[in-house]
């Protein structure tokens, strides 16, 4: 059986410890956590949730165990040294304060540089995905994949803008639903040429 590709394989080892998912040890500390918090982890609705979430952990932090080389491996020659932009991704992070998620929508620009190396824009969405599927901090993320995309594809520029709503801030905290962050991180040519950037943000703003 082939596992689906948003679950690390079973071998993989996180770029951390360089240890592989431990599904028990996961399992024993959502057993321990509902005992902490006054819950029965016998009743019936909760005898499977141990592992229910241990399986959930593995998916939502799979990105400890991908490395971004993998994602931008294949690239092709274009004689396209312009803006490639992709809009609106939809993103699933968790915010590592709380653990609890982050979620919103990426944007992803860049510039190809004079190798004219362009990539899957597919792979961009897979890009930020790897990193989002971490405990994260919305600045880093974003950096993050900036700077991938600049060690690999060597471009002229790089434009990404994340912005999200932090559940750690609606659902407990200050409970300030529907409050926006928006990072951003700009690379080359896009943070030396202020027009070139201001291209870049006004498709972003689809203006
Ligand atoms: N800069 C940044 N801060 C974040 C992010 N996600 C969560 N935070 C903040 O991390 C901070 C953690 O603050 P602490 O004072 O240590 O934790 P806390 O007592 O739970 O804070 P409150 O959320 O204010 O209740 C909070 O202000 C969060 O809003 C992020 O992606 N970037
Ligand atoms: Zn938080």
């Amino acid at each position: 059986m082939t596992t689906p590709d948003h679950i690390p394989p079973a071998d993989a080892r996180s770029r951390h410890t360089g240890e592989v998912f431990d599904a028990a040890r996961a399992e024993a500390a959502v057993r321990d956590l509902l005992i902490a918090v006054g819950e029965d982890p016998d009743r019936e609705g909760l005898q499977d949730t141990p592992a229910r979430v241990a399986r959930a952990y593995r998916e939502v932090f799979a990105g400890l165990y991908t490395d971004p080389s993998e994602v931008l491996s294949r690239t092709f020659d274009e004689d396209h040294r312009e803006l490639v932009l992709v809009r609106d991704i939809p993103i699933y992070s968790t915010c590592e304060h709380h653990l609890v998620p982050f979620h919103g929508v990426a944007h992803i620009g860049y510039i190809p540089g004079q190798s004219g190396a362009v990539t899957g824009l597919s792979k961009l969405a897979r890009l930020v995905d790897l990193y989002a599927k971490r405990p994260q901090v919305q600045e880093r993320l974003t950096s993050q994949v900036a700077d991938a995309l600049v060690d690999k594809l060597d471009p002229s520029g790089v434009l990404v803008v994340i912005e999200c709503e932090h559940l750690c801030m609606s659902m407990r905290g200050i409970r300030k639903a529907g409050a926006v962050t928006t990072t951003s991180a700009v690379r080359g040519i896009m943070r030396s040429n202020a027009s070139t950037r201001a291209e870049a943000l006004g498709l972003l703003r689809g203006t």
